[in-house]
């Protein structure tokens, strides 16, 4: 097939979609595919001009962050009448907006922290909820922007102050406990994996994120089947709730004291990087990358 590959992108996320993209570019070449690489930049008429040149049967989406993960490029893709990978439009634009997901999971009875959205002008002038809480951007990914304040931590008025993502911020209340995240493709959960941040990161942020040695992973993790099945059974739901399409990653917290998991968000374009967590899950569940990319292409021909 002639695949066309979106990676790059303008986002601040765009060092980790050039990543994902260089490896699927690579993976659908050796499932013999005609493989074009389109650099996503701030010019939307290249882009549309070098998809037209290519004329593919599919794109491949590797794009990360807004404007590549919103609905945007998919209302492009759209217009143009490109079948694409992963989410369409709504269900993009509700899972990177985390207050919109909030909503929508909670009023399907999904378990989400207790938090809301504030002002800069309300978290310079007083703690928006008791600590310790989260302060994130509504719609960012790979934990840009995100900051965890403890007790006696006196940051929080400078952080509102210099605050990069708009005039708002999502707060939520801090889940101790464990990381946790489920992938899902199509009607498929895959499996659970726990994240262990490396030592010297305070919790897992773009460095434990994306660097070697950042953080370890334990696939199946290492809890009660219940809460295993349980994971799997949310991830499933919210991918549903949400409308998603191809394949999605749902991120938890789990309070094991309390035996209580926690859905963080949504990722409609999960990583696909060497460091990543739906390509390991699929992995241990036989899927090879080759074929998992495989797949996410013959799932948008669906559409
Ligand atoms: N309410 C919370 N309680 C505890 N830790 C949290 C909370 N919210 C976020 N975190 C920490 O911040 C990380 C990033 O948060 P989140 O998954 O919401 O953002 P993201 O930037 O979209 O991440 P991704 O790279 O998965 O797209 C989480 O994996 C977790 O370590
Ligand atoms: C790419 C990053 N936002 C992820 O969810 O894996
Ligand atoms: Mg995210
Ligand atoms: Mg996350």
């Amino acid at each position: 097939m002639k695949v066309a590959v979106l990676y790059g992108g303008t986002s601040s996320e765009r060092p980790v979609s050039l990543v994902s993209g260089e490896a699927a570019i690579t993976a659908l070449r050796e499932k013999g595919h005609d493989v074009t690489p389109v650099d996503v930049g701030p010019d939307l008429i290249v882009t549309i001009q070098a998809l037209r040149a290519a004329k593919p049967d599919v794109v491949f989406n590797a794009l990360h962050g807004p404007l590549g993960e919103d609905g945007a490029i998919q209302g492009v893709l759209e217009w143009l009448g490109l079948p694409y990978t992963h989410s369409g439009i709504r269900a993009s634009a509700v899972a990177m907006n985390k207050e919109a997901t909030r909503l929508l999971l909670a009023s399907a009875g999904l378990p989400v922290a207790p938090g809301k959205v504030v002002s800069m002008t309300e978290l310079e002038a007083a703690d928006p909820l008791p600590t310790p809480y989260v302060v994130k951007p509504i719609a960012e990914g790979s934990s840009v922007g995100v900051e965890i304040i403890r007790e006696g931590d006196n940051r929080r008025a400078e952080i509102a102050r210099n605050w990069r993502f708009g005039t708002e911020a999502l707060v939520e209340q801090f889940i101790p406990g464990r990381e946790l995240t489920t992938a899902v493709m199509g009607d498929r959960a895959l499996a659970l994996t726990d994240i262990l941040p490396a030592e010297n990161a305070g919790f897992y942020d773009f460095d434990a994120k994306y660097k070697a040695g950042g953080s370890r992973h334990v696939l199946p993790a290492d809890v009660p089947l219940a809460v295993t099945e349980k994971a799997l059974d949310i991830a499933l739901r919210a991918h549903q709730v949400l409308g998603c399409r191809g394949a999605s990653r749902t991120d938890f917290r789990y309070d094991d004291t309390q035996d209580q998991l926690i859905i963080l968000e949504v990722n409609t374009q999960p990583g696909l990087t060497p460091t990543s967590l739906l390509p390991e899950q699929a992995a241990y569940c036989g899927i090879s990358y080759p074929e998992l990319c495989d797949w996410m292409i013959n799932e948008a021909l669906k559409h």
